[in-house]
């Protein structure tokens, strides 16, 4: 796992925005061969939302031949309702970019057999040949996605009762009306995270810093679903400093060591394929 740390959210978002926009160029989609591309919701993937906008209108990026897949809808929510994550993401970034909305998904979590449209959802991206980049963001409980605490970590897609600690935070959403807040949701499984090929997660703000230190400095517990991310050969979680908070110094340190040394490694990378050389087996903590 790595860990990247940069000063504020909206540095935290260029540098993700960057980052997947560098692997859907070096994946070179095509329409038989797309980009599969997994998505969040909330307010923390914002600022990366508003990078990779920019990027598509420099024409730097495309999403022509990218499909996504969200990770989670509220049940029962109307798809057109404004805190439904349907309407968040076409708002938040879908209505800004290239994408087909053919090449989108999102669970229905109106669907009239709820455990059905979860297992198609499941198929789906299996027949897409699974999730290349998973981008994640995380709740105050450390819930990845919709799985709460004491979520299986072989879960897959399927219906989760919302912790109650969710339902509070969410009810920012909501007008901080509780009452208002969806009781479940549709969610893929940690499980279903964890098949990606790269999973990317951002944490920002110091209500997240106790669910950061428990997911990296601790070790891997239902109840604190990132932590099953200690288990992804190619995972990444790109924070601001007041998610560090809760971090011991030598954490820190260590992470902004790695990132140094990573940084050089790439260069050399660069710098072989520039002169033709086949590039060597990255190197990923
Ligand atoms: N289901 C979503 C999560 O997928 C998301 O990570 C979380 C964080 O929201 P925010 O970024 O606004 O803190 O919100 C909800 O709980």
């Amino acid at each position: 796992m790595r860990l990247i740390i940069r000063d504020d959210p909206a540095a935290v978002g260029e540098y993700i925005g960057n980052y997947i926009a560098k692997r859907i160029n070096a994946f070179n989609p095509t329409p038989e061969k797309p980009f599969v591309l997994g998505l969040p919701t909330g307010s923390s993937p914002i600022p990366t939302y508003k990078h990779l906008i920019g990027l598509v209108k420099a024409g730097k990026l495309s999403f022509k031949n990218v499909v996504t897949f969200n990770m989670d809808e509220y049940v029962g929510l109307p798809e057109d309702h404004p805190e439904s994550y349907h309407t968040f993401m076409f708002r938040e970034f879908f209505s800004h970019i290239d994408i087909p909305p053919s090449q989108v998904n999102i669970l229905n979590g109106n669907a009239k057999d709820l455990i059905k449209e979860c297992r198609e959802y499941e198929d789906k991206i299996k027949k897409h040949g699974g999730i290349e980049l998973f981008l994640g963001g995380i709740g105050e409980d450390g819930h990845i996605a919709f799985n709460e605490p004491g979520s299986s970590l072989a879960s897959r897609t399927r219906i989760k009762t919302l912790a109650y600690d969710t339902i509070l935070a969410n009810a920012r959403f909501f007008n901080n009306n509780v009452a208002a807040v969806p009781r479940m949701a549709l969610t893929v499984g940690v499980a279903t995270v964890l098949d990606s090929r790269e999973v990317v997660v951002v944490v920002t703000g110091q209500r997240k810093a106790l669910a950061l230190s428990k997911a990296i400095e601790e070790g891997v517990n239902h109840l604190w679903t990132l932590s099953a991310l200690q288990l992804h050969p190619w995972a990444l979680i790109v924070v601001d400093e007041d998610a560090t908070a809760e971090l011991h110094v030598k954490t820190v340190k260590y992470f902004k060591s790695i990132e140094r040394v990573q940084d050089e490694v790439e260069a050399t990378h660069a710098a072989l394929a520039k002169q033709g050389v086949d590039e060597p087996v990255g190197s990923m903590e």
